[in-house]
């Protein structure tokens, strides 16, 4: 299982393929999953955001565990699973079958939708950590409507099997709050915002971003770990360009559409109400690919 010491570097958030009647598509993950395992990451992440969790079935969830541990074939590498919903019951439960199949650690969102208080989101992490898989928490409110405030978010890190967080809070400030006293590890999972972080103290990131252009990301990560903050921002402004299209329209059309171009995708097929990007962004996206 994973811990604090081992959440660093570039964690890759998996988008889950389907075929053009929604259904999953094994090949196609099979085939994407192996052109991404070139690459020296640090991790990947199951039914994150990118991973479309909220229209993929948990029973899914885990054909696409197994289908990652078969193309993993030997190699240690953690998988964490998100395993997060708006609930904390069905959260713990997942969290418990996540560590069945063999999960290194979960990712839980921040409860959205029912506006829990504070003691209640603070709550709804103990359980989820309680389980003892360990839990790095995902802070992004602008999908759950819900933001932390710094001193919450250090009472969720201060809990036990709490090994870290992914920030994508859309700014710096969470980060700059926390970072200067946190002992635990914090990702970024903002894109756009990976070298300021970095260079705030981030451990990291967890970025849809990265399935493309991961050598780059990889490069950036040294770059900044040796102090060569020159060299890591023109890296990052190379960067840049592709991460800003990839998130005009909603994460993971783009990504999809793209990784389809390449060939690593039979289709670009998402699962309503998400859909295909615009005629226009194929054509921006086309132009610096
Ligand atoms: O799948 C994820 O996890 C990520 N989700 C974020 C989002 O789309 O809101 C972006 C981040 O790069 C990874």
């Amino acid at each position: 299982m994973l811990n604090e010491a081992d959440l660093q570097g570039l964690f890759v958030p998996l988008i889950t393929p389907f075929d053009t009647e929604e259904r999953l598509d094994l090949e196609s993950y099979d085939r994407y999953l192996s052109s991404l395992l070139q690459h020296d990451i640090q991790g990947i992440v199951l039914n994150g955001t990118t991973g479309e969790s909220p229209t993929v079935a948990w029973e899914e969830v885990g054909t696409l565990f197994k289908a990652a541990r078969t193309c993993l074939n030997q190699r240690r590498l953690p998988i964490i699973v998100g395993s997060g919903t708006n609930s904390t019951a069905e959260s713990v439960r997942r969290t418990e079958a996540a560590g069945h199949w063999g999960a290194d650690a979960v990712l839980a969102v921040t409860p959205y939708y029912s506006r829990p208080s504070e003691e209640g989101i603070v709550e709804h992490f103990r359980r989820i950590a309680s389980v003892g898989i360990p839990v790095v928490a995902y802070e992004v409110p602008s999908r759950t409507g819900v933001a932390l405030s710094p001193e919450m978010m250090k009472r969720i890190l201060d809990l036990d099997g709490v090994i870290g967080l992914k920030d994508a809070s859309g700014g710096l400030s969470l980060a700059a709050e926390l970072l200067p006293h946190c002992p635990k590890p914090i990702l970024c999972g903002e894109d756009a915002l990976l070298l300021d972080m970095l260079q705030l103290g981030a451990a990291g990131g967890m970025l849809a971003s990265a399935n493309v252009n991961t050598a780059d990301f990889l490069n950036l990560l040294t770059q900044v770990t040796e102090g060569n903050i020159s060299l890591a921002a023109e890296t990052f402004d190379r960067l840049l360009p592709p991460i800003r299209l990839l998130f005009r329209e909603s994460n993971p059309a783009p990504l999809k559409w793209l990784l389809a171009r390449q060939g690593l995708l039979a289709s670009d097929t998402l699962r309503c109400p998400m859909g295909p990007i615009s005629a226009g962004l194929q054509e921006e996206l086309v132009a610096i690919t």
